[in-house]
């Protein structure tokens, strides 16, 4: 199974994506997963989401390019990229917290996934970034918007025309880590949680309502949409295929 789904206490859903050996590489079984756990977060008593990876090697290595290196063109890509960004999307306005506990490197759509969580929590000394721009792409699945639309404009702009791996600690520094841990992971997130999961879950859905509302006026889905169609138009790049191909054969010898 690419990923699995439980209830925990106190009171909310873990979604673990469990494809350590690809890195947690999100390919389409992963994209159903995350849609089941949306569906399943809206379950009475429920009242947070939690996304994480298993095992330490990495939280999420975004796209997984073993299968997507098959789409060539923009209309192979389109669809592949629309579909993560309707579950990012819908990730994004859950109408509970969402936390993204990074237990390992967030790499790619890895960190297009985590920006699209409320909180970031992530073990110290790990790194993270959006690494699209070195692959001649740009964020695909709406991460791009996502990230503007939550951080200062030269801190984000930064972060994806660089598209570098940055460590934890600068990230935690900048604010798009919230909180940064050592030893286990889901006891730090069960610490982390506890205060805000007293509280009683209506409250906890109005105020999430509060920024749901506000995405919703900055018309950040039709910027996702745009987003999307221009990574697509990328995607179609020698300077793309020359990478997933080289990815591919150093990762198959
Ligand atoms: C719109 C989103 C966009 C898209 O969908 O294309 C993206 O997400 S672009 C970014 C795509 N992701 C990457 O470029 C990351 C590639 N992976 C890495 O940089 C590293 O694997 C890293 C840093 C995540 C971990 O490095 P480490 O040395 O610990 O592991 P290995 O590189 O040796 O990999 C182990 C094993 O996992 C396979 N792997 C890793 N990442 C992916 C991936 N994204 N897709 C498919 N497979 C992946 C790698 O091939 C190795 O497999 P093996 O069979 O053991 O050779």
């Amino acid at each position: 199974m690419a990923f699995s789904i439980e209830r925990r206490d106190p009171g909310y859903l873990l979604f673990t994506i469990e494809r350590s050996e690809k890195r947690n590489a999100i390919n389409y079984d992963v994209m159903e997963g995350l849609s089941q756990a949306l569906e399943k977060a809206s379950e009475p008593e429920i009242k947070a989401l939690v996304i994480t990876g298993s095992g330490e090697s990495a939280f999420c290595s975004g796209g997984d390019l073993s299968v997507f290196h098959l789409l060539h063109t923009k209309e192979d890509a389109y669809p592949m990229l629309s579909k993560m960004s309707n579950i990012l999307y819908s990730l994004l306005t859950l109408p509970i917290p969402t936390i993204a506990l990074m237990n390992g490197p967030a790499v790619g759509g890895g960190c297009e996934l985590a920006v699209a969580c409320d909180f970031r929590l992530a073990r110290k000394g790990v790194k993270a970034g959006f690494v699209q721009g070195k692959q001649a792409i740009t964020t695909g699945w709406g991460g791009g918007s996502i990230l503007v639309e939550k951080f200062p404009s030269p801190f984000a702009m930064k972060l994806l025309m660089e598209a570098d791996l940055e460590t934890a600690e600068y990230l935690f520094k900048t604010g798009f880590i919230n909180h940064l841990f050592d030893g286990d992971s889901l006891q730090q997130c069960g610490d982390y949680l506890e205060k805000m999961l007293s509280n009683d879950l209506e409250v906890l859905k109005s105020y999430k309502r509060i920024w749901i509302n506000k995405w919703k006026q900055a018309g950040l889905r039709e910027r996702i949409e745009e987003e999307v169609k221009n990574c697509a138009i990328l995607w179609e790049s020698d300077a793309h295929h020359q990478y997933v191909k080289n990815f591919i054969k150093k990762n198959t010898r």
